[in-house]
């Protein structure tokens, strides 16, 4: 927006002159705007500039009830504003204003809600989130709103700067792999690194409101590294891990197919060895692949074997056309007769199984991470909208059934931030083989229970705006995206219904034997 400083002054009774399609100003929040050619170019219309109540004179509230504060930001739009209003300042705060914290109830998970306290966070993480915070807001979020439009992938260039931070590989969790890196420019070392740190990483990315764009910036790596920190030889990682996390390849988990997702056992792509047995060949196909080396499950002599495939001859992909955007670069791969050294295998030869199972809680934890973000993204719009829109002359959240499903709105992405924190606690006070065995369960019914709470949000939240609900643009572009994508995770990392029941299955082969009611 221009400097106000250098702006000229008005009374609003100079303003009030200009009401005429000759000359024609509005004041919006103490600024004033000369729309006068503008107004025939109005993507609202001409017509309503010449409105009651509009030229000439205050339109703030009518303005907000129908534009984010965006569009004032606009340079097109930006450049109409004339001057100020003498003695009167700005009050309305939008847009991004890069590292702050909202001040919008709920807007913020309580450890970053002022006066809140938590027992989970400690200072080093309070120093992650402002810088991750910043660093978001400056370098990703716009990036991340271009992309998602046009569907192009994420730029070269944010991908570096978060490489040369070590984004990518804090977003692979705390582990050996830190170790002597410099975090964040330094602000924390790979020692103080928990799962929290982490937790609040993918939570800050996930405020940008892009799901696809989100998927694109490297979640592949996310879920397709750890079979090859986890599993791989020392020379295969000195080889693929260092490419991997300064941004210059992508990874990515291959397991889903046309003919198998949820069910593992079922996938056709075969891997036989070469007479010599120094090599694999593998062939088949596998859909819904975000992002591109492969870590790929594959049916074996011995059962199920994931084995790293590198691109190259015989390994071919093409884009599928999801209800996201192509910027996530969902693709179908196809493996025709590709040859790849045994060394590649990550893990026991028939031992697959394992592999992914070890690697799915992280996943679907991380998943859980994001998804309860962009819950609170939705809660954060109805908020604002049900305060700055109103209707039969009142605010919206004057009405009962709109206070009535916010309510539930809220209630579900505290209950689930909660849930997730105690979840990431015990992940810190676990050993990997604990969390295994007495996680898994509890992830896969927070995942679960929360890819259908956030169903039940993205609906209440398109009632709330209504037909913005479902418009790509303006007022309710982040509802409409929402409510476009929120039942990808209810698929990814292992379907709803199978995780509710996996869950409950766990449970009960667990029960003591000896108890009775
Ligand atoms: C400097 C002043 C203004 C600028 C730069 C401006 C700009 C815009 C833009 C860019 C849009 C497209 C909306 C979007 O996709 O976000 C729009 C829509 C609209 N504007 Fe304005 N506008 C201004 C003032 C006003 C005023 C004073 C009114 C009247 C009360 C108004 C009424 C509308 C309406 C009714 C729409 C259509 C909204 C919808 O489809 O939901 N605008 N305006």
């Amino acid at each position: 927006m221009a400097a106000a400083k250098e702006l000229k002054k008005f009374t609003r009774e100079e303003v009030a002159l200009h009401n005429t399609e000759e000359s024609l100003w509005v004041i919006i929040d103490a600024r004033v705007f000369d729309v006068t050619r503008f107004r025939r170019l109005h993507p609202g219309g001409a017509s309503v500039f010449m409105d009651e109540g509009i030229p000439g004179q205050d339109a703030t509230e009518a303005f907000f009830g129908l534009h984010r504060f965006e569009v004032l930001e606009k340079p097109q739009y930006a450049r109409l504003q004339i001057g100020v209003l003498q003695d009167e300042e700005p009050q309305i705060r939008g847009g991004i204003v890069p590292g702050q914290i909202s001040k919008v109830p709920y807007a913020e998970p309580t450890w970053l809600a002022e006066g809140y306290k938590s027992p989970y966070y400690k200072e080093s993480h309070h120093r992650l989130q402002q810088a991750v915070r910043k660093f978001v807001d400056e370098v990703i979020y716009p990036d991340a709103q271009e992309h998602e439009a046009d569907g192009k992938p994420p730029s070269q260039s944010v991908i570096d700067q978060m490489a040369a931070l070590n984004l990518h590989a804090m977003r692979m969790g705390p582990g050996k792999h830190l170790k002597g890196l410099t975090l964040m420019g330094g602000i924390i070392t790979p020692e103080e690194f928990d799962y929290f740190h982490e937790l609040l990483v993918s939570q800050e990315i996930a405020r940008c409101g892009a799901r696809g764009y989100g998927d694109g910036l490297l979640s592949g790596c996310v879920i397709g590294l750890p079979p090859v920190l986890n599993f791989g030889s020392p020379e295969l990682k000195a080889r693929i891990v260092p490419e991997i996390l300064s941004g210059k390849k992508f990874i990515c988990l291959a397991v889903s197919e046309a003919y198998a997702g949820s069910d593992v056992f079922g996938l056709q792509t075969t891997a036989t060895k070469t007479e010599d047995g120094k090599h694999w060949i593998i062939t088949g196909t596998k859909k819904w692949i975000t992002n591109g080396t492969f870590t790929v499950g594959c049916k074996t002599e011995d059962g199920f074997t994931v084995i790293l495939v590198e691109r190259g001859e015989g390994v071919s992909t093409k884009a599928i056309k999801t209800s996201y955007s192509s910027s996530a670069g969902t693709a179908y791969v196809t493996f025709d007769h590709v040859q790849v050294p045994v060394e590649n295998t990550l893990g026991e030869e028939g031992g697959g199984i394992f592999v992914m199972l070890s690697n799915f809680n992280h996943e679907r934890w991380v998943m859980c991470c994001i998804n309860v973000r962009a819950q609170r993204l939705v809660v954060e719009e109805c908020m604002k909208w049900v305060n700055q829109r109103k209707a039969f002359g009142k605010p919206l959240h004057s009405l009962a059934v709109v206070r009535s499903k916010l309510a539930l709105m809220i209630s579900r992405v505290e209950s689930q931030q909660s849930w997730l924190e105690n979840i990431t606690y015990q992940m810190c006070n676990m050993s990997y083989k604990e969390q295994a065995s007495k996680l898994a369960g509890q992830i896969a019914f927070l995942k679960s229970h929360m890819t259908r709470s956030a169903q039940h949000t993205a609906a209440d939240a398109v009632q709330i705006f209504g037909g913005r609900g479902i418009t790509q643009s303006g007022m309710g572009k982040f509802i409409e995206h929402y409510h476009r994508t929120v039942t990808f995770d209810a698929l990814l990392g292992g379907a709803e219904d199978v995780l509710a029941d996996l869950g409950v299955r766990q449970a009960t082969s667990r029960m003591p034997s000896d108890v009775r009611m």
